[in-house]
């Protein structure tokens, strides 16, 4: 048996969990691709096999879809070898929310959210029991900045990053690790797949310096890395401010600017 732990990349088949594939394969890893295109798959896998000798297996799977969805959950539940989940399978759709129909935003959702807390769900039981594991989610900037205008994305992309934080407090201590990657504009097809052009943004990063920079966090063990950030401190900072509010909330009498007479008041 090899000592590395398989990985299962979710849509592997191009853009990030492509080159997360390649990285891994290169690193010794042997590899399960998950993605629609299964002529894709075979062509990524084939070369993958050639250059580095990993065995790689193929799921063909839509994750919004519940039976092929259900598949892959016994993939990760079932099969020991998998020791690192990475969800990067996700969407992006064009236009403010008025332009998008109620079926749009219910299949980012699934895609970006139901999919990976699902396939998380599913691996977790085996993770813990061995007390190891990784997961990596694939989060956004733009989870952290409604003023992006992509508010259903961003939201999903907000729930990634809430759901690992969660997760990194959870399970952790058992021996898991939880990496949220938070990447910003990068060049792949998910760009041209929600309508856009790549072209007309104002700096877009290369995808395999995103994923390389992504695994420089995956080896520090760091929780969550945003490869964009030039600042680290930026993000401490922010998250800080959170943590110090917690103290604040159990109160057993509203804030004073909420009391009916000191509101009438002022
Ligand atoms: N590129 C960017 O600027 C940024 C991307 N991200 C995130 O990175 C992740 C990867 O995106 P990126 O590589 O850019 O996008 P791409 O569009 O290049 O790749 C998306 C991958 O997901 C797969 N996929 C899409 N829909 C489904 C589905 N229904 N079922 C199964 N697989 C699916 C695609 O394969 P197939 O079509 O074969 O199913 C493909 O392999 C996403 O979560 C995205 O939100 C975050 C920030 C910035
Ligand atoms: C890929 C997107 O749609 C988005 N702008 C992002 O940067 O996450």
């Amino acid at each position: 048996m090899k000592a590395k732990p398989t990985v299962l990349i979710t849509g592997a088949s191009t853009g990030i969990g492509a080159v997360y594939a390649d990285r891994f394969a290169k690193r010794g890893h042997d590899l399960v691709l998950v993605a629609r295109d299964l002529a894709r798959l075979e062509t990524l896998s084939e070369r993958l096999r050639r250059e580095t000798g990993a065995n790689v297996d193929i799921l063909q799977a839509d994750l919004t879809d519940e039976v092929e969805l259900a598949r892959v959950e016994s993939r990760v539940r079932e099969d020991a070898r998998i020791g690192i989940l990475i969800n990067n399978a996700g969407a992006s759709a064009a236009g403010g929310f008025a332009d998008q129909t109620p079926d749009d935003v219910a299949k980012l959702i699934s895609l970006n959210t139901t999919a990976l807390t699902r396939l998380i769900s599913a691996v977790t039981p085996r993770f813990i029991e061995a007390g190891a594991g990784s997961i990596i989610n694939i989060a956004s900037v733009v989870g952290l900045a409604p003023e992006f205008g992509l508010t259903v994305y961003g939201a999903t992309k907000a729930f990634v990053l809430f759901l690992s934080q969660g997760l990194q407090l959870e399970l952790g201590p058992k021996g898991v690790y939880v990496q949220v990657v938070l990447p910003a504009a990068t060049r792949t097809e998910i760009w041209e797949r929600s309508g856009r052009d790549v072209n007309a943004l104002p700096a877009v990063m290369e995808v395999e310096e995103l994923v390389d920079a992504a695994l420089v966090g995956f080896d520090r063990r760091e929780s969550v890395t945003i490869p964009p950030l030039p600042d680290a401190d930026q993000w401490k900072a922010f998250d800080m401010a959170r943590q110090l509010m917690i103290p604040n909330y159990a109160q057993v009498h509203a804030a004073d600017r909420y009391q009916p007479e000191k509101a009438l008041a002022s």
